[in-house]
C-alpha cells in the first residue's frame, strides 16, 4: 500500500504542465509538447499490451488518416480495451475443458474449483485489502444485492438507505427493491443526498451533515467511490467514519473507482464494496464482479444467501448438507466459478501487477490535466474559432476526480458527436447533454488527447 507523498502534491496539473512547457520552450498547444510528454511517459509501453480499435473497422468511423491507424479510445470508463493476451488464455482454458473434460475442474490451465483464488491477490492490491477480504463472482448488481442481504437489516427505527439522488439506475433499483423486499416503503426509506440547486457535484459537507442529522434512522449508506456521470470522487474514508459514528453500515459501489483511483478499503474500515471488472480492469463485457467484506466481519454471523460454494472447500464435496462456512467474504460465493471468465480477470489484474495505481495516477494527473488545459484554452469562451463553449462538470481538484472528464456543451451534442465519431473518436454520451471522456492512463497517450481536442475544434469550428 502506497503511503508515500504523491509526486505532484500541492500543485495543480495546470501549474505542472505550464512549468514543463516552459522548460521545453514550447506552448501547451504545440505538437512538440504532446510529443515531449509521450517521450517522458514511463508507462507508454503498456499501450502495446492492448488491442486498439482501428479507424478502418470501428463502427461509425469514416476517416482515412494516413498518419493514424487507431481510433482515440476514451471509453475505458465504460468498457476497457481487450488485452492482447486474453484470447490466447481463454483459448487455453477452453482446451483444458476440451481435452481434460470432467478433470478440468481439478487440473490443467486454471482448474475450475480453485480458479478464483488466483485473482484475489491482484484484486486485493487494487482495493487496498488483504486477499481474504475479496472475491470475484457474479456481476456487480448481483453482488450488491447479496451483500445487502447482510448489511441492510432494517428495523422500525433504523430503516433508511442513504444514496445519491442521481445514482446509477441499477443501484437505485437495487436499493428500492431491497427496501420493498424487507416490507418497507421506498418513499420513506430511500434517503437521497442531492447536489445543491443549479449545481452538479455533491458537497461532501452535505453528505456528512445528512449523516449527522438522520444517522439514527439510517441502516445503510450506499454511495459510489467515483460518480459515473460527473466523475466526482467521494471521500470514502470520511463518509465511512461519519456513518460508523452513527451506527450505520457503509458500503460503496466501486464500478468507476477500481483501477482508476487509489483505494484503501481495509484501512478506511469500509464495511463492504462491490465493483465490476470490465471498465478500468479490462476483463471484457459483462465479466465478473468483485466484492470486498472487511475482515472484522470474518466470524460474524450475518443473514446471507447460501449455496454450496459458501461451504469450506476442504469439506464441500462430502455433500453432507451440514454447512461448514467458509470465512468472511468467501462465504458469499454461491455458485462454482467460471474459468473462461476468471482467466480474463486474472490477466487483467496481472497487467496492474506490473505497475501500481499510484503510478497510473501520476500519469493521469498530467494526461487528464493536459486534456483539461486544452479544453479550457480552446472552448471556455465562444471566440472567432469556436461556435460553442464546453463546460467541465468534473471537479477541478485532482484528488476529487479520477481520469474521466464530463463535458457539457452549449450547443446540441448530437451533431458534434456524429462528426467526432466519423473522425474515429470514441467516447460516450449520457443524457441529457453530457459527453464523458476518459483518457485511461494505462493505455492512452498525450497524442490521443491532442487528436481528440483537434477533432473537437474541427467539429465546433465556425
Ligand atoms: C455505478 C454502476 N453501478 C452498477 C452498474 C451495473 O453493473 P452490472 O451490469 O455489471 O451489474 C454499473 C455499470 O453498468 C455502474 O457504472
Ligand atoms: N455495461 C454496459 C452495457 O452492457 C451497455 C452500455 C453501457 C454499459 C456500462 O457499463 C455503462 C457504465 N456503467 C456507465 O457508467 O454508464
Amino acid at each position: 500500500m502506497a503511503e508515500t507523498v504523491f509526486k505532484y502534491e500541492g500543485s495543480t496539473p495546470e501549474q505542472v504542465l505550464a512549468e514543463l512547457a516552459a522548460k521545453c520552450g514550447l506552448l501547451l498547444t504545440e505538437v512538440g509538447f504532446y510529443q515531449y510528454l509521450d517521450s517522458q511517459d514511463e508507462l507508454a509501453h503498456f499501450r502495446d499490451q492492448f488491442s486498439f480499435p482501428k479507424l478502418t473497422t470501428s463502427p461509425g468511423v469514416e476517416c482515412d488518416d494516413a498518419e493514424n491507424e487507431n481510433c482515440v479510445y476514451f471509453c475505458g470508463n465504460s468498457l476497457g480495451l481487450q488485452p492482447k493476451s486474453t484470447k490466447e488464455h481463454v483459448q487455453k482454458v477452453l482446451e483444458n475443458w476440451e481435452i481434460n473434460n470432467i478433470s478440468c475442474h481439478v487440473m490443467g490451465h486454471l482448474p475450475g474449483i480453485t480458479c478464483d483464488n488466483y485473482v484475489r491477490d491482484g484484486m486485493a492490491n487494487l482495493v487496498g485489502s488483504s486477499q481474504e477480504e475479496v472475491v470475484v463472482m457474479n456481476g456487480l448488481s448481483v453482488n450488491l444485492h447479496l451483500l445487502m442481504v447482510s448489511f441492510y437489516q432494517p428495523t422500525k427505527k433504523r430503516h433508511k438507505i442513504l444514496l445519491e439522488e442521481h445514482a446509477f439506475p441499477s443501484d437505485h433499483y437495487i436499493v428500492m427493491s431491497q427496501i420493498q423486499q424487507r416490507g418497507f416503503d421506498p418513499e420513506d426509506s430511500m434517503l437521497f443526498v442531492k447536489a445543491r440547486p443549479d449545481e452538479e457535484l455533491i458537497h461532501i459537507d452535505d453528505i456528512l451533515d445528512l449523516i449527522e442529522k438522520e444517522g439514527d434512522s439510517i441502516a445503510l449508506i450506499m454511495l459510489p467511490g467515483v460518480q459515473y456521470f460527473t466523475g466526482q470522487v467521494f471521500n470514502m474514508e470520511e463518509i465511512t467514519a461519519a456513518g460508523h459514528r452513527k451506527g450505520c453500515y457503509v458500503g460503496f459501489d466501486l464500478a468507476h473507482a477500481v483501477g482508476n483511483i487509489e483505494l484503501y478499503l481495509n484501512k478506511w474500515e469500509v464495511d463492504f464494496a462491490c465493483w465490476c471488472t470490465y471498465k478500468y480492469l479490462n476483463s471484457g463485457p459483462g465479466c465478473l464482479g468483485g466484492a470486498f467484506v472487511h475482515k472484522k466481519f470474518a466470524k460474524t454471523k450475518m443473514p446471507k444467501f447460501l449455496g454450496w460454494w459458501s461451504h469450506k472447500e476442504s469439506t464441500r464435496f462430502e455433500m453432507s448438507n451440514d454447512l461448514d462456512f467458509s470465512c468472511g467474504v468467501e462465504s458469499y460465493r454461491i455458485s462454482n466459478p467460471p474459468p473462461p471468465l476468471l482467466v480474463a480477470c486474472i490477466l487483467a489484474s496481472e497487467i496492474f501487477d506490473q505497475t501500481s495505481v499510484r503510478q497510473l495516477r501520476e500519469k493521469s494527473f498530467l494526461l487528464t490535466g493536459y486534456l483539461e488545459c486544452l479544453l479550457k484554452h480552446y472552448f471556455s469562451d465562444i471566440s472567432d474559432s469556436t461556435t460553442a463553449t464546453v463546460e467541465i462538470l468534473t471537479p477541478a481538484n485532482f484528488s476529487d476526480r479520477g481520469c474521466q472528464l464530463s463535458l457539457r456543451f452549449s450547443c446540441s451534442l448530437k451533431e458534434v458527436a456524429e462528426k467526432m465519431t466519423k473522425k474515429g473518436m470514441i467516447f460516450d454520451i449520457r443524457q441529457p447533454n453530457v459527453m464523458r471522456v476518459a483518457p485511461v492512463p494505462l493505455y492512452c497517450s498525450f497524442h490521443d488527447v491532442y487528436r481528440f481536442v483537434n477533432a473537437l475544434r474541427e467539429a465546433l469550428s465556425t
